[in-house]
């Protein structure tokens, strides 16, 4: 095939990294152009598919122009300080982004919505299809269950994780409160210990839970008196977030800049 999209992966080394790496090579509109990662990583210079016992052709670099000089996309799943360092290579070199990485601060939204001017971008905290439709459920259910109801979101995740909440917990928040004219800033309790008093009725509760290899559980709790919802969403792969980070960069392909999430993506705009 001729017009195959040519994509890198930076943190080619980690638990998505290998996940992305395995699905752009499994697919047949897609081909592995580049692999990034951090130069202290003992996976430079290797195959970037080596983990799976077959051979890419693509070796590991730490080197933005050589692991990113046949790319159109670079798919990031890493930290905060490596994507806002591609970031800036890929907006001067019209390279489309599709940003998984959680845990930015406001400043590196701002710089990512900024990057967006000069190249394509699509940003979500969960590129799942679930997660994206969860989403929607929760404006829904907020609207109806404004007063008179608890709002909590409970997350748990594989020991490894460094972030906490979740983006997608941080995201869940942002949607409930915008849907019922809250200010997340304002409302969002994350952490509950000795004498916290009854519970603010506008608030909107947080609970992480950290164990084992759990993919990633979300539940978005709505108690009421007498009743109560939950909603939740639960991995059992993280291949459903490296096939929505493949359909984020078929989306992208017609695009030249601008910033995206994956409602744009799976069209629940
Ligand atoms: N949007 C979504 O759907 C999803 C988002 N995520 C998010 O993706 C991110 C990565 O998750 P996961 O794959 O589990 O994490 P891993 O720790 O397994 O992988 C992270 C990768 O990034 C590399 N890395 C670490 N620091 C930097 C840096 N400063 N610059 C460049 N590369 C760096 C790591 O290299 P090394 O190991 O050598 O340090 C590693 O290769 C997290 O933010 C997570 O929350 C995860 C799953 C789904
Ligand atoms: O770190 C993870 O694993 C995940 N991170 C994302 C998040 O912070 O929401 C998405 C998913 O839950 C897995």
């Amino acid at each position: 095939m001729n017009n195959l999209l040519k994509i890198a992966i930076a943190g080619a080394s980690g638990r998505m990294g290998h996940m992305l790496i395995e699905a752009v090579n499994a697919a047949d509109d897609t081909q592995l152009a580049g692999a990034l990662d951090v130069a202290s990583s003992p996976a430079i210079g290797q195959d970037a598919a080596a983990f799976s016992g077959k051979l890419s052709g693509v070796a590991i670099s730490a080197d933005l122009s050589a692991g990113l000089a046949d790319a159109d996309y670079l798919i990031d799943f890493t930290r905060p300080e490596g994507t806002l360092k591609y970031l800036e290579y890929c907006a001067e070199h019209g390279i489309k982004m599709i940003i998984g990485t959680t845990g930015f601060d406001d400043a590196g939204k701002a710089a990512i919505a900024e990057a967006a001017k000069k190249t394509a971008i699509v940003f979500a905290p969960n590129m799942s299809v679930g997660v994206t439709v969860t989403m929607k459920l929760l404006e829904l259910a907020a609207k109806s269950f404004a007063e008179g109801y608890d709002i909590e979101i409970i997350e748990a995740h594989h020991r490894h994780k460094v972030d906490a909440p979740s983006g997608t917990a941080l995201k869940m928040g942002e949607v409930i409160a915008s849907a019922i004219g809250r200010d997340l800033n304002e409302v969002a309790v994350y952490a509950r210990e000795g004498e916290t008093g009854e519970r603010d009725p506008s608030s909107i509760g947080f609970a992480t839970i950290r164990g084992g290899d759990i993919v990633g559980d979300h539940t978005v709790l709505f108690a009421g008196i007498g009743e109560r919802v939950e909603i939740s969403h639960k991995s059992s792969s993280r291949v459903t977030y490296a096939n929505g980070s493949l359909r984020a960069a078929r989306f992208l392909q017609d695009k030249q800049h601008g910033l995206f999430d994956m409602n744009d993506v799976i069209g629940l705009r």
